[in-house]
């Protein structure tokens, strides 16, 4: 089975790559294993996926607090580097070298390396690394991975300070290999709030039975938001991450409508009918048929949306493409779940006998109505190969 290709729009103000998922983020596993100095402030720092933070009076006993990775002013010739394994191995379309606060101490320039570590090697840095430097012993064992050698992914590029609305340093990756670690480089020292890592997870699919029933949009196994209407409090990719959602902010949500009508009217089941909803587009990891499809409201008590539904299509990776392009706009949506009425901080479970769509399809639109909060959704079946795609397209 192949995995799916994944199309890009053309550029806008913000680069297209930032819809995907963060590979490298502590929710999905991502760890940083190595990294030569962390005097002021640990290298762990980089993954968080809270947004930094900068507390004017925190001090430690190694200098001023930061909320990022934070090394010494070297005084020997070198530069500062670390090693990240990614949570999720894939194909990298851009990063995000976030410099937020370090303003007067950001490295001058940066650049990553890629890695493909079958066996990932075994470091022990758990725990607080403030005031650390990496030891002799780390030193010897990280040699042997041979990073200064692995394939640039950005070359060496200048960094912009941390001021408001100007902490980003985005660069657009082009690498089509399956990339496993990252080796960060910043030279020749200084500090870097948060690493962003944005790509699509690459299953192997040959590993995957087409008996067994996988949770096909989730993003461990290729999943990808292509599109949405709004993400005003938290982005849509979120509810396809590992397990439930620790808080609202790890979920979906949308401002209010402001368009609602002042008289709201409710159908023979109950449901409310509102002209306005919102919707978030997924590619699956691989096509397949749904045979269920759990919608999770968790943590969304007052301002869970009031319905939704599912639909789907079957689409060449051209259809994909343009309809990435003109922003969802037309398409070929079938209904798979119809409208269905939602509970507060609830995990609604929909099997077959709720959906109805039975061939396979390889992207899904969340609508929700009329606005809120949705914090996981799962679409639960069986991937089938292209060919069987292809025959019922
Ligand atoms: N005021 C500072 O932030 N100074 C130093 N950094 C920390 N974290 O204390 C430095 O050398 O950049």
């Amino acid at each position: 089975m192949a995995e799916r290709r994944t199309a890009l729009t053309a550029p806008a103000a913000e680069p297209d790559f930032l819809l995907f998922n963060d590979l490298a983020c502590e929710t999905v596993g991502g760890r940083v294993i190595f990294a030569t100095d962390e005097w002021f402030a640990p290298a762990a720092n980089l993954l968080k996926r809270a947004p930094p933070q900068f507390i004017a009076d925190e001090f430690t006993e190694f200098g001023k607090w930061m909320d990022g990775w934070e090394t010494r002013r070297k005084r020997t010739p070198g530069h500062d580097w670390c090693i990240i394994q990614l949570g999720v191995a894939g194909r990298i379309h851009g990063v995000d070298v976030d410099t937020s606060f370090f303003t007067g101490n950001h490295p001058p320039f940066v650049s990553v390396q890629a890695g493909h570590l079958e066996e990932p090697p075994t470091f022990n840095l758990e725990g607080d690394r403030t005031g650390v430097a990496a030891s002799h012993a780390e030193l010897v064992a990280v040699a042997k991975l041979h990073s200064e050698a692995w394939p640039e992914l950005v070359g060496v590029s200048e960094l912009k300070p941390g001021y408001l609305d100007c902490c980003h340093n985005y660069f657009k990756v082009n690498f089509k290999q399956r990339v496993t670690h990252l080796r960060l480089n910043m030279y020749p020292d200084g500090g870097i709030s948060r690493m962003r890592v944005y790509g699509v997870g690459q299953t192997d699919w040959t590993s995957v039975s087409l008996h067994q029933d996988v949770d096909l949009v989730a993003l461990t196994n290729g999943g990808v938001c292509l599109g949405y209407s709004n993400a005003h409090f938290g982005h849509p990719r979120n509810m396809i991450g590992l397990g439930r959602a620790a808080n609202m902010a790890d979920g979906w949500e949308t401002a209010r409508r402001l368009d609602r009508p002042k008289k709201l009217k409710v159908d023979g089941q109950g449901v409310l009918q509102v002209p306005g909803c919102e919707w978030a587009v997924f590619g699956l990891g691989h096509c397949g048929v749904i045979s269920s499809i759990e919608v999770d409201t968790n943590h969304f008590r007052g301002n869970f949306p009031d319905s939704c539904r599912v639909e789907a299509c079957a689409l060449t990776p051209e259809d994909e493409g343009r309809s990435v392009r003109t922003k969802w706009n037309s398409g070929k949506w079938e209904v798979l779940l119809p409208s269905q009425k939602l509970r507060p901080h609830h995990r609604h479970v929909y099997d077959t006998a709720a959906l109805t769509l039975t061939h396979p399809i390889t992207h899904v639109r969340l609508v929700i109505a009329p606005d809120g909060g949705v914090s996981r959704l799962r679409l639960w079946g069986r991937a089938v190969n292209h060919e069987t795609l292809a025959s019922t397209r």
